[in-house]
């Protein structure tokens, strides 16, 4: 039988105090039911002795009814020279109404001495006053022992009285802080341990990510004995995080046999991350562990031929045991076996014996050389796939366009862009005002089309990217322009390139509407005409 360990989520309390994560108090509470799905133990949602907003966030989470986790209220122990009944923090804990309190108390004689600036037998009575104080109140009491192992490291016999006062008092659990994130893991491992025969409750572990060591820490932990570990979802927090639950959970369980979430919880990690990262408005970098969207995808062209015989040759794991998917990247560094994947996932007939797979390779390959880059740009690599097998029907052909880009005294800059055209023999001139040239561009060109394709108007440009770069051997500049459009269904992306921002926006963006029509029906019926500059028939 697998050993429980205990997930404590603080990504509503520690991950909002990383730089860049702020939450409403909707995004708490969505993000407070994605957790319980997850099936975490305990939900940390704020400070109520902080702000209005986790008073609020803790009046309204009841209404939730999580039917799994545990909400806990977090908070310090009383403040110096008080008592812990008058204490507002303490009191606001209460209030909240939750059924378990989480608080922090010094370990480390430095910080009684420095921060609070107390002595240290007031210390201890602070730790043993509040803890007892929301005992006393029915209250579930978790203690967190701050910089517990900087306090170990300094005055051992001192950060042992400070646990030992907690559990006197009547703690539920202690846990023990890498505040600082500045332990190793064997030094967790053996104060874990240490601290494990100085008290009889059960220990809990909470690592900060400064030294990057924040998850191995609380592995570490777990294995001297720990079961319980805080950590916030992709490793929000303080300064350099704390340790990533992304990551703990799965390794506790897979790697370590440990117990913490059911196995159907496990395959919705993955969701849960992304969710979170949507709702914080936080980057989620691609190559994050277990669930990031790099976490299991191939590009050198060895490892997608070996994955091809077996998948476990280059994963550790089954992505879809933590909600992720394998993916194959189509690079300069791809070999065949890369293009068949890719091929295979668009349902083209492509198989190792088709003559097109070297030219398409080399084509590829030969783009990459010139700057463009099709792992970013699923959309263009597809066209160009469909094209080399099985060819394209041609949407529409540029004849020209031209940018006039126009500022005057006392008007701002004016860009105007008149495209020509060629949709199934009928030359389409039209022109249009943006609010600059890759928008005018993409506003005429869209109008030259829409009588053939009304469907286009439901498509619209979601992202542009620039990156300028020196081409090997030369001095001119080059620039790649990656593009995101999306419809009501879907998003894509496609890429282009040229010496010319102009030319490189426009390769794109053409990419982008040919991949949006190829498939679509032409319409038979036209639209109203449109106003534009002209129609020539030919
Ligand atoms: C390791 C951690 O992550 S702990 C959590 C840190 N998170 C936060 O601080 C976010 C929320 N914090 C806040 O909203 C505010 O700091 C508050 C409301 C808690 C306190 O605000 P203020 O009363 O203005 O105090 P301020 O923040 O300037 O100073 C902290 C006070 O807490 C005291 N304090 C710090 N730790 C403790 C503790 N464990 N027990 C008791 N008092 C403590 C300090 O001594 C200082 O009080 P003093 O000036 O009387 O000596
Ligand atoms: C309690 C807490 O957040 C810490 O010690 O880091």
């Amino acid at each position: 039988m697998a050993q429980i360990v205990k997930i404590f989520d603080t990504t509503l309390r520690d991950g909002t105090q990383g730089e860049g994560v702020s939450l409403s108090v909707e995004d708490k509470l969505k993000i407070a039911q994605k957790l319980d799905v997850l099936g975490v133990h305990y939900i940390e949602g704020g400070w109520p002795g902080s702000n209005g907003k986790d008073i609020e966030f803790f009046h309204r989470v009841k209404e939730l009814n999580l039917t799994h986790a545990k909400v806990t209220a977090f908070g310090s122990t009383r403040r110096k020279e008080t008592k812990a009944q008058d204490d507002p923090n303490l009191n606001r804990i209460l209030e909240s109404g939750v059924e378990v309190a989480t608080i922090f108390g010094k370990s480390w004689d430095f910080h009684v001495h420095k921060a609070i600036q107390t002595t240290l037998e007031e210390n201890l009575a602070m730790i043993y006053d509040s803890v007892k104080f929301l005992k006393d109140n029915g209250l579930e009491v978790i203690y967190d022992a701050e910089h517990f192992f900087d306090g170990f490291k300094n005055n051992q016999e001192y950060a042992l009285q400070t646990i030992k006062h907690a559990e006197a008092a009547g703690a539920d659990w202690i846990v023990l802080c890498d505040t600082n994130g500045g332990s190793l893991p064997d030094e967790v491992a053996e104060i874990v341990a240490k601290a494990g025969q100085a008290v009889s409750v059960p220990i809990g572990i909470h690592a900060h990510n400064d030294c990057e060591l924040a998850v191995a820490n609380s592995l570490a932990a777990v294995n001297a004995g720990a079961r319980q570990v805080q950590g916030t979802i992709n490793g929000y927090g303080e300064r350099c995080g704390n340790a990533n639950l992304c990551s703990v959970i799965p390794n506790l369980q897979l790697k370590l046999g440990y117990s913490c979430i059911s196995d159907e919880q496990l395959c919705t990690l993955t969701q849960v991350a992304r969710y979170v990262s949507e709702v914080a408005n936080m980057h989620m970098p691609v190559g994050q562990p277990y669930v990031g969207n790099a976490a299991f995808a191939h590009k050198g062209g060895i490892h997608v031929s070996a994955i091809l015989r077996h998948a476990k040759t280059y994963e550790h794991i089954t992505p879809e045991l933590v909600g992720n998917k394998q993916r194959v990247l189509v690079s300069e560094l791809a070999g065949q076996s890369n293009l068949i994947v890719k091929a295979q996932e668009l349902q083209l007939n492509f198989d190792k014996d088709n003559p097109k797979v070297k030219s398409v390779i080399e084509k590829v390959k030969e783009l990459e050389h010139q700057g463009y880059q099709f792992e970013g740009a699923d959309a263009s690599l597809e066209l160009l796939l469909r094209e080399a097998i099985e060819g394209l029907e041609e949407v529409f052909t540029l004849e020209s366009f031209k940018i006039i880009v126009e500022k005057s005294a006392g008007r701002g800059v004016v860009t105007e862009a008149i495209v020509k055209v060629n949709v199934h023999g009928e030359t389409m001139l039209t022109a249009a005002e943006g609010n600059g040239p890759v928008n005018a561009l993409d506003l005429a060109l869209r109008k030259a089309l829409i009588p053939h394709y009304p469907d286009i108007q439901k498509i619209h440009l979601t992202d542009y990217k620039v990156r300028v770069f020196d081409e090997k051997d030369t001095t001119a500049a080059k620039v790649r322009v990656l593009i995101e459009t999306a419809d009501a269904d879907n998003s894509w992306n496609t890429v282009g390139v040229s010496e010319n921002i102009i030319e490189a926006s426009w390769n794109a963006l053409a990419d982008s509407i040919r991949y949006a029509l190829i498939g679509k029906t032409r319409v038979e019926h036209k639209q109203p005409e449109p106003q534009r500059l002209g129609v020539i028939n030919h």
